[in-house]
């Protein structure tokens, strides 16, 4: 066995040794090839970094990126010392005043309260975290405040149900749980509270490709082999990564490839950029003066692999490597949305990311109505070969209900459940999706639809969102453009 005093010699860039789960690496070459730079290495050079490698890397990471003989084995846990030992950040134990009984969870809202004071600083800087000033992050949730129901009476709906099918596969809400990453930066089991939660209560989870977990253990973690997942994708510049990661995904049962086409670089989110400034590195670091674009937090550090070459060209090749639908995860216009539908992609996903990449895009929500118009327009709506998907700021029932009535076939969700499973595991999930359900059955039955079929779009008003639209007349003349000047507003009586 190795001793720890053996370890520390090696706390440089020319021989750099790290303890990751009781084995020492010499990582010296990899120093260059890692996407987070070498800086963030040599901070733990000639330490133990496993408390700082798990929340960002899937389990078997190194093995796939170091030759066998880099892992020099074992190091003796009675050699290190107690003054190192302390020297680790204490864990951020979960403050049990600040969690309440889950009971007294009501609302989606109610989690992000209590996740706000028991996630690690850097947790909630990195999940929290909009673009910029945060406009569209707001945006996207205060756009559906101006949307107003427009309840019928005397209907019958002793029965409610709100079940329904996304890409062909049954789910018991117009509800999925949507991909974020780093889910084990705000607790250990990470993205697989949320794949033990939409199995529970019969969902679909999409599994982001920056998954702190690996995908055999979210796939490992369904609780039965009939649960549906679908697959977040962010492009590999390399192709036969991505190739390979889609062919894995299709294999394993995996329904749907959700490719993320709104972040060719990820945003700047300044809370989590400030994290990274706060975190001065090692004497080793500055004399290094490490290269790592720290400017943009963890999150320019784990997606730097994105390709900002995507483009629609390459669609064809997307489609050649699977079979899975593929629906386009990020759309902000009638146009992309259109072009989308007119070449036979299975769906699109009006999203700005949850604010998090281009600050004052709109969100989806508003951007819902003109697409719906254009569509119709081009006699491409409806269409169930070609479903539309809206996420971002979606934190009650009634949104998922005003995005359903004005032509969504679901809604994505994402911060909510990160904060239910940091203070509650993946009970809290369950909760949270329990408490939906209440609300969405209550919401129907007040707003006179038995079904989400009789969730139409005479049911809102949506007028007030109607400035932020862009309506650039289209070919159809001008009778289009009153159309979609309407696309908003009251229907036509
Ligand atoms: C909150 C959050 C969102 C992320 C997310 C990480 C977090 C912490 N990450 S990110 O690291 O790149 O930004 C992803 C991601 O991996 N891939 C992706 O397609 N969307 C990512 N999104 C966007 C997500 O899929 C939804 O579009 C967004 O969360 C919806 O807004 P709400 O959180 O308000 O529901």
């Amino acid at each position: 066995m190795l001793k720890f005093d053996e370890v520390q010699k090696h706390n440089n860039k020319d021989s750099c040794w790290v303890i990751v789960h009781g084995n020492a690496y010499d990582v010296t070459e990899f120093l260059p090839d890692h996407p987070g730079g070498a800086g963030i290495i040599l901070k733990y050079a000639g330490k133990d970094a496993t408390e700082e490698y798990d929340p960002i890397h899937p389990p078997g990471t190194l093995e796939e990126n170091l030759p066998k003989e880099k892992c020099l084995g074992p190091v003796d846990p009675s050699t290190i010392k107690e003054e190192v030992k302390t020297e680790k950040k204490p864990a951020a134990k979960l403050d049990e005043d600040a969690i309440p009984p889950l009971s007294q969870c009501l609302n989606l809202y109610d989690f992000e309260v209590i996740a706000k004071k028991v996630l690690k600083p850097t947790a909630w800087a990195y999940y929290s975290s909009g673009a910029d000033d945060e406009v569209t992050m707001r945006e996207n949730t205060s756009a559906f405040g101006r949307i107003w129901f427009r309840p019928r009476i005397l209907r019958d709906v002793s029965k409610v149900d709100y079940s329904t099918s996304l890409l062909g596969q049954k789910s018991t809400l117009p509800v999925y749980i949507t991909a974020t990453a780093l889910g084990k930066l705000g607790h250990p089991e990470g993205e697989k509270n949320l794949t033990v939660a939409a199995g529970k209560e019969g969902i679909i989870q999409m599994i982001p490709t920056l998954a702190s977990c690996s995908f055999d253990e979210i796939v490992g973690a369904r609780v039965d082999e009939n649960q549906v997942q679908f697959m977040q994708l962010y492009v590999n510049s390399n192709r036969k990564i991505t190739e390979r990661i889609i062919q894995k995904a299709e294999a394993a049962g995996v329904k749907g490839l959700f490719v993320t086409v709104d972040a060719p670089q990820l945003g700047r989110r300044e809370k989590d950029m400030r994290m990274k400034f706060d975190d001065v590195g090692s004497n080793e670091q500055n004399q290094n003066k490490d290269t790592v674009d720290r400017s943009q937090g963890a999150a320019r550090a784990i997606s730097s692999f994105i390709d900002p070459s995507l483009s629609w060209d390459d669609l064809t090749w997307l489609r050649s490597v699977t079979r899975m639908p593929i629906v386009l995860k990020g759309v902000q216009t009638w146009e992309d949305a259109v072009r989308a539908a007119e070449m036979g992609l299975a769906g699109v996903v009006l999203s700005n990311h949850g604010g998090r990449q281009l600050d004052f895009a709109r969100s989806g929500i508003e951007v819902l109505g003109e697409v719906v118009e254009a569509l119709k327009a081009r006699n491409l709506f409806p269409n169930p070969m070609f479903q539309i998907f809206v996420d971002g700021g979606i934190r009650r029932a009634s949104d998922v209900l005003k995005a359903v009535a004005m032509g969504a076939t679901a809604v994505g969700i994402g911060r909510p459940f990160l904060y239910a499973y940091s203070a509650y595991g993946s009970d809290g999930v369950v909760h949270a999706l329990q408490l939906l359900k209440a609300e969405m059955e209550m919401n129907m039955r007040l707003l006179g639809a038995p079904t989400l079929k009789d969730v139409v779009p005479e049911m809102v008003d949506a007028r007030a969102l109607g400035t932020h639209v862009n309506f650039t007349p289209i070919s159809h003349g001008h009778q289009i453009y009153e159309k979609l000047s309407t696309a908003v507003g009251m229907p036509n009586e």
